[in-house]
This record gives structure tokens, C-alpha cells and sequence, in this order.
């Protein structure tokens, strides 16, 4: 049979065949990953055919997995310790913002949308509780969605309380599998229990599954929206775990430095003090928005107080 991971534990997979019943599964045999430890083979969103066995506790066993489109990843803490795979084959991310009651900062939408560049996951922005929103602010969130606008980031403005903008996220939503992010008190549990029918139900009959094992930490759960649209919540994750990305290869995941850094005069520039620099130029006639620089270059100094 063929079906799709929407829990993964480590140990054991939580499956949904194409008529959309649920199965426990584990794994045949040894998967690894080319080059990388981790502590889950197989990732929530993964495509995988398995076999129905009527002993034991787990139902399933799966025997293949179909090789991932993209994945993303949380490194460990802990140098010596594994990785785990959020979630695999995503077609975008939705990253649900709130520019009042918390006001989410730059840097952070910054940090996400390189992770995101950098897993080749499209990102749409999502400004939600707009009805918080003066006039003042209204106008301050155009702006804003005009910058990220320009260098190829779709937004839109919701509010999970009048449903401003609920039919919107519905279309973009439709025929794909989207993770949801955000950070905590965005309002993305609202806007999820707004989005997928019967949600409750969903989760309790995920729960009951999980329930039969011991505790284990998971990361991401797939919820069904209808027979092709599905959403991917990481609860407990506030941030993705930025990849390490070398300081001369930071700018490739900003698109809009990206377009201009063959005109810097050294080509391993990193755009932050060097003579002949195309971003900084940019930067000055306000052709590339400050807050933009300003992410990268904490970003980069980041990278290099790790290091
Ligand atoms: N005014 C207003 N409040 C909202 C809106 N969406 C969510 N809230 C409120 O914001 C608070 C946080 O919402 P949650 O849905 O729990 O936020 P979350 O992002 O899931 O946060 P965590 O559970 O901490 O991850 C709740 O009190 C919601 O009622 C909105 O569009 N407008
Ligand atoms: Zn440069």
C-alpha cells in the first residue's frame, strides 16, 4: 500500500494510506541518509509504500520510501547528537507574522526566509490580527509587505478573529502541503483550527495512536485540509534551525543581493566593509531595504562569533 507519514517518532510512523485510514508503522530493516545522522529516517510528509501485517502491535511495515523533493532539518544543541527531519516534500511555508501583541521582529522573518531559501521551500507572509491594526499601522504593513513584495515574497493580511483573509489563505493553501510557522502567540493555533475541518477529531485520533507508545518528542504533525491540501504544524518549534552557511555564501539565500553581488569588485565580498561593494551601494540609494541588510549582517556576525 501507499501511503503518507504524518507522525513521526523516531521509532515508530504514524501513516495515512489514500483511503485516509491511519496506520502505526515501523520501519523494515536499516534507511540511512547519505552522510548525515539523524535520529528519524523518515520525516513527516515523507511518501512511503508499506505492507499491512495483521500480528504485532505496529499494523505497518514500511519497505520503501520515495525519494524527498526537499526537506528541512533541526540540528541538535548538542554537537555529538543527531538531527532530526522536521518534514519532507513541502511545497511552501506559510510564515505567520503579527506586526502588534507580539510584534514579530525582522530578524526573525530574515532568519526564516533564508532557512527557507536555503531548503528551497517558497515562503508566503502572513500578517495576522490585523484587526489590532490603526490606520497607522495598516499602512506600515503595506509598506512592509511591498518590500518583501519586490524581492519575491507574497503576503497577505488576515485576522483570524474577523476571518479578514481566511478565504485567501484557503486558495494558496489548496493542492499543496504547507508548513505553518510562526512564533508563539502569532495566533497560528487559531488560524489551523479556522482551516482544517474537525480538527479536534484529527488530532485526538492521531493522539490515540500515540498514546500506545512511550512518550517521545515529535516535531511536526500533518493535519488533512481535504483529499490534496495539507498543513504541516510544528508545535514546540519557535524558530527552524538555520543551516550553516559559510559568511561568503550568506547572500546567495537574500534575492536581492543575490541579482547584484557579480558587480561587487572581489567575488568572495561579503558585502560588509569591502571597497567596490554592489549591496552596500544598494543599500545607500535605498535599493535594497536597510532592515534587509541589517538581518544579513547580523546574520553574518552571528555566523562568525560561532566560529
Ligand atoms: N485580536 C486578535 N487576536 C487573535 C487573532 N488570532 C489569534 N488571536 C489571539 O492571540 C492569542 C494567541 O493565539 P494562538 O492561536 O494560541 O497563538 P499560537 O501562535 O498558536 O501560539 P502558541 O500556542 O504559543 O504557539 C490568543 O489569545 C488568540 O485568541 C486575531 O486575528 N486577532
Ligand atoms: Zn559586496
Amino acid at each position: 500500500m501507499k501511503g503518507v507519514v504524518v507522525k513521526s517518532t523516531g521509532s515508530w510512523y504514524l501513516l495515512r494510506d489514500e483511503e485516509g485510514k491511519l496506520h502505526r508503522a515501523r520501519l523494515r530493516g536499516k534507511f540511512k541518509l547519505k552522510g548525515m545522522k539523524v535520529s528519524n529516517p523518515i520525516a513527516v510528509g515523507d511518501k512511503v509504500e508499506f505492507d499491512v501485517e495483521t500480528t504485532g502491535e505496529d499494523t505497518a511495515v514500511i519497505h520503501k520510501i520515495q525519494d524527498r523533493e526537499n526537506y528541512i532539518i533541526r540540528q541538535s544543541t548538542h554537537k555529538s547528537a543527531h538531527a532530526h527531519i522536521i518534514a519532507a516534500n513541502l511545497d511552501q511555508a506559510l510564515l505567520i507574522v503579527t506586526l502588534v501583541s507580539p510584534r514579530t521582529s525582522f530578524g526573525f522573518i530574515d532568519r526564516f526566509l533564508v532557512t527557507a531559501e536555503a531548503y528551497d521551500i517558497p515562503t508566503i507572509i502572513v500578517y495576522n490580527k490585523t484587526d489590532m491594526y490603526d490606520d497607522e499601522m495598516r499602512e506600515y504593513q503595506r509598506q512592509i509587505s511591498h518590500m518583501y513584495d519586490q524581492i519575491g515574497y507574497k503576503s497577505l493580511a488576515v485576522s483570524a478573529k474577523t476571518k479578514e483573509g481566511i478565504d485567501e489563505i484557503e486558495q494558496l493553501l489548496h493542492g499543496k502541503t504547507t508548513l505553518l510557522s510562526g512564533h508563539s502567540g502569532v495566533g497560528k493555533s487559531t488560524l489551523i483550527n479556522l482551516i482544517v475541518p474537525d480538527l479536534e477529531l484529527k488530532t485526538s485520533e492521531i493522539s490515540d495512536f500515540s498514546d500506545k507508545g512511550v512518550h517521545t518528542t515529535t516535531f511536526a504533525e500533518m493535519f488533512e485540509v481535504d483529499k490534496d491540501t495539507f498543513i504541516i504544524d510544528t508545535p514546540g518549534i519557535k524558530e527552524l534551525g538555520i543551516v550553516d552557511i559559510p559568511a561568503a555564501e550568506l547572500s546567495h539565500f537574500f534575492p536581492e543581493m543575490r541579482e547584484r553581488m557579480n558587480q561587487c569588485r572581489f567575488n568572495n565580498c561579503t558585502h560588509f566593509n569591502e571597497p567596490g561593494c554592489a549591496i552596500i551601494e544598494a543599500v545607500r540609494h535605498n535599493e535594497i531595504s536597510l532592515t534587509r541588510y541589517e538581518s544579513y549582517l547580523s546574520m553574518l556576525h552571528g555566523q562568525d562569533n560561532r566560529k
